[in-house]
């Protein structure tokens, strides 16, 4: 709940209209800033998307503590070129540590794919972190906005996780005109089980781990690395089939995992620290170095090629 007797809203509904709604901003930019001057677009791309969402949850969710990629101190303090403002800072860290819900959110996941004309691989990432009964929290919902890509990756209030698409309106019959913002259609979203002897595993296309060659080599497959921008839609491309993995290590944050790993995981995906263990959210040092995303099947034969590589 988000204060006193309110009733508990749909966190999972809310995360995915807030993660559409900053996509649906970030498209603007783009059409606005252009692609002449990368650096511009990156940074105004960065700040709206992160302001979009620190006044949206202030609003809907006034009681919650809040840590995005954009509102550390580190980056709260400098000025984006292209806007007038420096960005609104997170919930200072002690309060988050001890509050009951966190919302975890990257506002812009492939910042750079975003500033290079035709891409698609970049996304909203919106995780919401409870505490609950046992004290040591868990991810409760998550949503993965692919504005480019016109699909949003949610979970669902009846557990499980949805697949969004918006579907373009047609013209009004009686008027002729354009039918206005796409109308969303959601369908299940089930983590697809890879075609027997191949594994397609996505990577970072500009930071692939070094060991991601040694294992495609050792892995007793037919193993093609795809290099994706953004950790969201790597993590999307798992769920939607595009590929079959994804295998990260070297350093990322919490707000690059939270709302993917939510998302598989209420897919039925397998999603752990590269070493097995599980994701954890929520901590001092929001650092999260690795990852691994992949259908269960999978799973230990790729921990098992880590571990042993
Ligand atoms: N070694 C590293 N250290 C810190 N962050 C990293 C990293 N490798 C990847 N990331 C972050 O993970 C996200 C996905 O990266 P990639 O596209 O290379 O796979 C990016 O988030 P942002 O775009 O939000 O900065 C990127 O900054
Ligand atoms: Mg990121």
């Amino acid at each position: 709940m988000t204060d006193g007797d309110a009733p508990a809203a749909d966190d999972h509904a809310l995360a995915a209209e807030l993660a559409a709604a900053a996509g649906r901003v970030l498209l603007g930019v783009r059409d606005e800033v252009g692609f002449a001057d990368a650096r511009a677009l990156k940074d105004t791309g960065d700040l709206r998307a992160h302001e979009h969402l620190m006044a949206a949850l202030r609003e809907r969710c006034p009681g919650d503590a809040v840590l995005s990629e954009e509102g550390r101190s580190s980056v709260a303090g400098k000025r984006a070129r292209g806007d007038d403002q420096a960005p609104t800072r997170n919930t200072a860290t002690a309060e988050r540590l001890t509050a009951e819900r966190v919302w975890i959110i990257d506002p812009l996941d492939g910042t750079r794919e975003f500033s290079e004309e035709g891409r698609r691989d970049w996304a909203v990432h919106v995780a919401l972190w409870e505490r609950g009964s046992g004290g040591a929290g868990r991810l409760a919902a998550g949503a993965v906005a692919l504005p480019a890509q016109g699909l949003t990756l949610r979970t669902a209030a009846a557990g499980g996780a949805l697949l969004v698409r918006d579907e373009p309106v047609g013209p009004d019959p009686a008027t002729g005109r354009a039918g206005g913002r796409d109308q969303p259609r959601e369908v299940p979203l089930h983590a697809p089980a890879p075609d027997a002897g191949k594994l397609r595993i996505a990577v970072s296309r500009t930071r692939p781990p070094e060991f991601v060659e040694r294992l495609a080599a050792k892995i007793d497959l037919d193993v093609e690395l795809v290099p994706i921008g953004s950790a969201g839609a790597k993590i999307s491309a798992v769920l939607l089939g595009e590929v079959d993995a994804y295998v990260h290590a070297g350093g990322q944050y919490e707000w690059d995992s939270a709302a993917p790993a939510a998302v598989a995981l209420a897919a039925g995906a397998h999603a752990s620290r590269v070493d097995g263990s599980p994701l954890a959210y929520n901590r001092e040092d929001p650092r999260l170095p690795d990852i691994l995303v992949c259908h269960p099947v999978s799973a230990s034969t790729l921990l098992t090629g880590i571990r042993d590589g």
